[in-house]
């Protein structure tokens, strides 16, 4: 596949105010084919915004975005049954029972995936007979979630998808995710869950006050992979940490110190929610200091 065809997402100079309010305040951004891309950034950072102009479904101000090879301001239906979307709020649905909604939905797609199958890969299976209106806040997530992916399509973006997901359910739809996009599906997620998006992400995109701090992958972000680690023990009664660039050679140092086993020896490096964290408030002191 050439590099054109593999690039689903194009993104150059993108803007959107509203008002005074620099929602979006040029972005470009690149996305392959069958990749896992998440948003991240905090309330009104300019994610849905962005989002959505690339959905079709919000005009931007300025520069140019390309979608499956379409301008998303300007693609018709066809373009649209290409695109999967799970929106933050809850997908409106007629009084019918759970496979009947999904079969409804499915019948606006020419490839729609098999209804049934679709119930069944989001757990609903053993609620396929009763009215999605009796559905659990979890349950009728998955349901948005089936009609985001019943249509087959090649692009599906997800709006903070497991809110409300018991840590079970979580897990396991963080596996049908993996598995639409190891076949093929590019995802674009956008999420609160920093867990989630180590899970899942190829590559994260943190976004604060309109503009892009950082896209990079969940290990290497903001320099994660290479900052220094803590390591920490129990000596005297007292818990002891020191930061290394170095931690095996702390670590083997500590253990010819205590003669074999160290007492309650940790060593951590920086989670990504940390990093994100340390990332963010970066940006609130910049944003103060201007
Ligand atoms: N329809 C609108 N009219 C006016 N202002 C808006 C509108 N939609 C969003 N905004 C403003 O644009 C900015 C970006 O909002 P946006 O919803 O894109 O942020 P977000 O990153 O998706 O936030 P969240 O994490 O809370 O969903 C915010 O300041 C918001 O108040």
């Amino acid at each position: 596949m050439n590099q054109a065809s593999d690039t689903v997402i194009e993104v150059n100079g993108l803007r959107k105010k509203y008002g005074d309010t620099e929602a979006v305040a040029g972005i470009d951004l690149s996305i392959r084919r069958g990749e896992i891309f998440s948003f991240l950034g905090p309330n009104g950072a300019g994610k849905s915004t962005a989002v959505e102009i690339l959905e079709g479904f919000r005009h931007r101000d300025g520069g140019s975005a390309r979608v499956l090879g379409e301008d998303p301001g300007k693609a018709g239906r066809a373009w649209r049954s290409r695109v999967g979307i799970v929106w933050q709020k809850e997908t409106q649905v007629p009084k019918l029972p759970v496979r009947d909604v999904v079969r409804h939905f499915a019948g606006y797609y020419p490839l729609a995936h098999d209804p049934d199958e679709v119930v069944e890969r989001v757990g609903l299976g053993p609620k396929a007979k009763e009215l999605a209106e009796s559905l659990s806040g979890g349950q009728r997530r998955r349901l948005d979630v089936a009609l985001g992916m019943v249509g087959r399509p090649e692009l599906l973006f997800l709006d903070e998808p497991t809110t409300g997901f018991d840590p079970k359910a979580r897990r396991e739809f963080w596996g049908l995710i993996r598995d639409l996009a190891d076949g093929g599906t590019t995802v674009v997620l956008t999420t609160h869950y920093l867990e989630e998006a180590e899970e899942l992400a190829d590559r994260v995109c943190v976004i604060a006050r309109g503009r892009i701090r950082a896209v990079d992958t969940p290990a290497a972000l903001d320099g994660r992979a290479s900052a220094q680690a803590t390591v920490g023990w129990l000596e005297d009664g007292q818990r002891r940490e020191i930061r290394t660039d170095e931690p095996t050679r702390a670590v083997s140092e500590l253990a010819t110190r205590f003669v074999g086993e160290v007492p309650e020896l940790s060593v951590h490096r920086p989670t990504l929610e940390e990093t994100y964290l340390g990332m963010i408030q970066d940006d609130e002191a910049e944003e103060a200091a201007v």
